[in-house]
């Protein structure tokens, strides 16, 4: 339902970069392009609503970027009182403080969200207009979804709920993929074969006479090795989320109480030499020939509480991807490879922001130029 949203902010994505390369090599910071793409995205599933880029300079859309500017810096740091309970009485860092006001502020922005979809809903039954019970993209979004829900069963999905789940959707659905494309864009500008390789796929099933869509992806399997290859290196979600015993139970010989924290460490499985062949080489073939099987590989989990995300998460990751590939030519900035320092923060993102040089490709100049 939502690929048209999809492909055309990979295009307003691509148009920018065009229009900035102005025929020239160019350097592009990267992160920042692939963490606004993710926003936009998500924003016009949920709301309909673009708050980055061309056209979105009004108050709302300020309002919106300081609190996620907050949330991502917030999510970067780590609460001392969760691993040390003696300082969760003081705060030390103020953390907690922090949190509760920037709470009350998304609070407030989310409710605004949901009753501005109210007050649309309510107009267009009033005009008896029923097909446009969606907004001026023209589609039904996650908020008119549950209102509807809300409509029919008002206990079970209060606005509580619905701020809830737009909260978790942009919380678990943007810092992960921005830093996945990150991740697997600083890769393989590391190693030039691999995007030649990706190329040469891409040139061979989709050609030159289209931009990459989404209906390309299934032919594109390399591409997909590179970004499983790039989850197992670089999970953002590198210890899942907390977990908790239900039951006594017993794992490899420990005894597990009842209602422990569990934690599981998928960053140390994914580079786990008796798992994998020269377990922390970048080399994506390695999905070739099956070796991915089994629950060696799980950047999403696995079972009841596995990411709800993942097939969204993994389409607009190769779309990006893919289209990059397709429409330019992409260097390392110097002649020194990128540095792949770790950072801190929940998502496990790049120590320092990607840059690089691109430049439109000359085969793809006419569709790019049409965008
Ligand atoms: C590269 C992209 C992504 C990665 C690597 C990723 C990874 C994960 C992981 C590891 C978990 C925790 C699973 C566990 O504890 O067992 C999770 C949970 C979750 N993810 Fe994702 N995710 C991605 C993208 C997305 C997207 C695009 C969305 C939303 C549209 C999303 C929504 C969620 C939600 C709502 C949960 C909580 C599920 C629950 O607790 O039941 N994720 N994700």
């Amino acid at each position: 339902m939502f690929t048209s949203i999809r492909q055309e902010e990979v295009g307003l994505m691509l148009k920018q970069l065009f229009q900035n390369c102005n025929g020239k090599s160019v350097k592009v910071e990267l992160k920042s392009k692939f963490a606004e793409l993710s926003f936009n995205i998500m924003m016009r599933m949920i709301a309909g609503k673009r708050y980055y880029g061309e056209g979105a300079v009004d108050e709302e859309a300020r309002q919106f970027r300081d609190i996620m500017k907050e949330v991502v810096e917030l999510h970067g740091n780590s609460n001392l009182g969760d691993y040390l309970p003696v300082f969760r009485w003081v705060d030390i860092q103020g953390v907690e403080k922090r949190m509760v006001r920037l709470m009350k502020k998304m609070d407030k922005f989310f409710q605004f969200l949901v009753d501005d979809c109210r007050r649309r809903r309510s107009v267009s039954t009033l005009s008896s207009d029923l097909s446009s019970e969606s907004n001026k993209e023209g589609k039904k979004t996650l908020i008119d979804v549950m209102l509807s829900l809300q409509d029919k069963e008002p206990g079970m999905h209060s606005d509580e709920t619905i701020k809830g789940a737009i909260m978790a959707l942009l919380i678990a659905g943007t810092e992960s993929s921005t830093a996945t494309m990150e991740w697997a864009m600083s890769l393989i500008l590391n190693h030039q074969e691999v995007m030649n390789k990706a190329l040469a796929e891409i040139d061979a099933h989709v050609g030159q006479d289209h931009l990459l869509d989404e209906q390309d992806l299934p032919k594109l399997n390399y591409l997909h090795n590179i970004i499983n290859e790039t989850l197992r290196l670089f999970p953002p979600v590198p210890l899942l989320v907390p977990h908790e015993s239900s039951d006594n139970s017993i794992v490899c010989e420990f005894e597990i109480p009842r209602g422990t924290m569990l934690l599981v460490n998928l960053w140390t499985i994914h580079r786990d030499p008796e798992l994998w062949v020269d377990s922390t080489k970048f080399m994506p073939e390695r999905f070739q020939g099956g070796e991915g099987e089994g629950y060696k590989l799980i950047p999403f989990g696995v079972g009841r509480r596995a990411c709800p995300g993942a097939s969204l998460g993994r389409r607009v990751i190769a779309l990006t991807l893919g289209t990059l590939i397709q429409s330019f030519e992409w260097e390392r900035v110097g002649k020194e490879e990128i540095d792949m320092t770790e950072g801190s923060g929940l998502s496990m993102p790049k120590a320092k922001p990607l840059e690089a040089l691109c430049k439109p490709r000359l085969a793809i100049t006419d569709l790019l130029s049409k965008v």
